[in-house]
């Protein structure tokens, strides 16, 4: 059985789930959805606003975030990266709380920045050394392993993501799906619980566009990304549409992407 869960304007940290074609929430069916994933992340009223125009990025949102599979998706400009930047406090809620497996991003950033491993959409926003085994070896580096380790590691990483022969070369010289499968290898190194990638096929050709949704469909750790390619989207566990900064939509993935076809007006005509 389905649960439809949607964003509420309550300041309760349960979320609204109704069972499919039932108009009364129950968290029994919302337990019944989560059997896989104890850990989860957490929006209590979680707003963001700018300084010092006040302007909304994202309205208060209560969220339970804990399948393993959570795909954002809405319009340029709707507030989905702002949404992912609160799971690693990169971004902090101008009103309310995140917290990550009950590590309060405000007060526990370090914590969650640990557990929480961020892909960015420009590859080059985290590609910083002067070649990628050497990016891949910094960010090993919070393991505090041996130099020689640290080397041995990022030669296996390297290798696992098929990019072992651009170990030695630049990043700026590297195509946009090079830097991308590289930035994605250099996060999952150290093997963070959570990943969080923010449209992170959008340079990717076919095949290293499947490659990347296979790698990421056989991770076992909680993935939230962004995505413009509802195909991407639809292999989600969950999805939520955001328009102007809100939740619109928050359920299964196909019915996701339903809605926000209809929302942009691009629904095929004469389509369901
Ligand atoms: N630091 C900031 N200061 C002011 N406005 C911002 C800031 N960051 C983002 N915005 C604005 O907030 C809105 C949401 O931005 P966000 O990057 O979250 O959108 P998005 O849904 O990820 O868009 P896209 O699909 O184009 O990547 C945009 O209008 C953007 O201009």
């Amino acid at each position: 059985m389905w649960c439809i869960c949607r964003a509420t304007s309550s300041r309760t940290s349960s979320p609204r789930c109704w069972p499919s074609r039932s108009t009364e929430p129950s968290r029994d069916c919302w337990q019944r959805s989560h059997p896989f994933v104890p850990e989860s992340i957490e929006f209590r009223a979680a707003g963001v606003r700018t300084h010092p125009e006040g302007r909304t990025l994202l309205e208060p949102l209560d969220l339970l975030l804990a399948e393993r599979r959570i795909s954002v998706i809405g319009a340029n400009g709707s507030g989905k990266s702002t949404l992912l930047r609160l799971i690693n406090g990169l971004l902090l809620p101008t009103e309310g709380t995140v917290a990550v497996h009950g590590n309060d991003t405000r007060t526990m950033g370090r914590t969650v920045r640990r557990s929480v491993g961020f892909v960015f959409t420009d590859p080059l926003s985290q590609l910083v050394m002067p070649t990628g085994r050497e990016d891949v070896e910094l960010s090993l580096r919070t393991l505090r392993l041996s130099s020689g380790d640290r080397r041995s590691r990022a030669g296996e990483v390297l290798r696992r993501f098929g990019i072992d022969h651009l170990a030695d070369r630049s990043s700026y010289d590297l195509s946009g799906g090079e830097r991308q499968i590289l930035a994605l290898a250099v996060v999952l190194a150290t093997e963070p619980r959570i990943l969080v990638a923010d449209e992170p096929t959008t340079l990717l050709d076919l095949r290293n566009d499947a490659r990347v949704r296979s790698l990421i469909a056989g991770l076992d750790q909680q993935v939230v990304f962004t995505t413009h390619n509802l195909d991407f989207a639809l292999e989600s566990d969950r999805t939520l549409v955001l328009d102007a900064g809100r939740i619109v939509f928050d359920g299964p993935a196909d019915d996701a992407v339903a809605h926000y076809r209809q929302l942009c007006s691009c629904a095929p005509l004469g389509g369901p």
